[in-house]
């Protein structure tokens, strides 16, 4: 790093500091990107170090650098160069992230991992984990998620994501969106093509996820899952045996049936089930009537019967209602609890957000790694 004649070094590089790498959320300064930084007649020049050349977070980079220096009294102008990193330099930022990528799947990783399973398709489970992890993101929460959902991936585009993961050499950076970090195959796919893999396939994206996707620690790690019951919810289970499991309804008596099936393998993954969610309970007309489209009773219908088969309260936790603000946040790419929180459905999904979040984690359910 360059010596500074008439501005103290530190001061630069404390006012760095504020400066967040946006794919690794860390700051730059930390991270190695800071190569030299030094002031002459109050002009800073600045060299940072991208990951990557085609970055695509390079002007957002520039322009907080530029900004940060700006703020410092004495300074009227910034230059900033945008250099690459060397091999040498990646890799000891690789060797860096990796000590500090967390192992979820280790029974004392503090990373809670939320499956969201459904019964068939178009409940709404896509829609209500976007809601969820954007809400526990805006509290504060370091959030991931996973678009397991390979066949009918929608997470890049319920969460307003067009940008590619950015690769540093075997390392995925995924796109952070709403203060989530999501990954989906959606992202590493040229156009709208239809994905036909099958269940070693499934289980290996997900495997590559999970060990080549830096998350660094976390919160809370989502899982968008398929519908139904197959390969997928399988996979999760045995590469993420701490994972619990949330499931999404509507009303209707053949979506509660089908998510029975969803939530009863757990029985056999030994997943801890933590809650029923039922979505598009009913639609609020004008006159403040409620019209249930779908039928009433299948989130609770479905609460019972997880309740007596798993053997412990499998709580129905949310009554989400239809409403056209939940599409528009998800047409617009931004989750309803944030785009229009006074809303009923916003209410109720950021309702849902705390009673997941302030769950403390149980071992009801859960297998536990004992041995004689
Ligand atoms: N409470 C709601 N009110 C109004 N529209 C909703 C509500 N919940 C979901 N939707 C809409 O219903 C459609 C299906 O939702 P979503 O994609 O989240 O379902 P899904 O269960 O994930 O489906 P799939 O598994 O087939 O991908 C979307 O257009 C979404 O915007």
């Amino acid at each position: 790093m360059s010596a500074v004649q008439d501005f103290p070094q530190d001061r630069l590089l404390r006012a760095l500091d504020s400066v967040i790498d946006p794919e690794l959320r860390k700051p730059i300064t930390e991270l190695g990107m800071v190569s030299a930084v030094s002031v002459e007649d109050s002009r800073a020049a600045a060299t940072i170090l991208l990951t990557v050349a085609g970055c695509p977070m390079r002007s957002t980079i520039e322009n907080d650098v530029r900004a940060a220096l700006q703020k410092l009294d004495g300074i009227d102008q910034v230059d900033v160069t945008l250099g690459v990193m060397d091999p040498h330099q990646r890799a000891a930022l690789r060797e860096q992230l990796a000590s500090r990528r967390t192992p979820f799947s280790d029974p004392s990783s503090l990373t809670r991992v939320i499956a969201v399973a459904s019964g068939k398709g178009g409940v709404g489970k896509s829609s209500i984990t976007a809601n969820l992890a954007a809400a526990l993101a805006a509290q504060g929460m370091k959030v991931g998620l996973i678009d397991a959902d390979v066949h009918g991936f929608s997470i890049p585009s319920l969460m307003g994501i067009t940008q590619k993961p950015t690769r540093v050499d075997d390392m995925i950076l995924p796109p952070v969106a709403h203060g989530v970090k999501v990954i989906s195959i959606g992202m590493f796919l040229d156009s709208n093509q239809p994905v036909i893999w099958r269940g070693p396939m499934l289980h290996r994206s997900l495997e590559q996820f999970l060990s080549d996707v830096y998350f660094g620690d976390l919160d809370y790690l989502f899982l968008d899952l398929p519908p139904g019951t197959g390969d997928m919810a399988i996979s999760v289970s045995q590469l993420l045996p701490n994972s619990e499991l949330l499931v999404i309804t509507t009303p209707q008596s053949t979506a509660t049936e089908v998510a029975e099936r969803a939530g009863t393998i757990a029985l056999q993954t030994q997943q801890k089930v933590i809650g029923v969610v039922e979505n598009m309970s009913y639609l609020q007309l004008p006159d403040g009537t409620r019209m249930e489209v779908f039928g009433s009773g299948g989130g609770q219908k479905l609460s019972d019967s997880l309740s007596t088969q798993l053997g412990y309260q499998v709580p129905l936790l949310a009554q989400i209602p239809l409403e056209e603000s939940v599409r528009l946040g998800s047409d617009q790419g931004s989750p309803v609890v944030l785009s229009a929180p006074p809303a009923p459905a916003a209410e109720a999904l950021a309702e849902l957000a705390s009673q997941v979040g302030h769950r403390p984690r149980g071992l009801a359910g859960r297998s536990l790694p004992l041995s004689l």
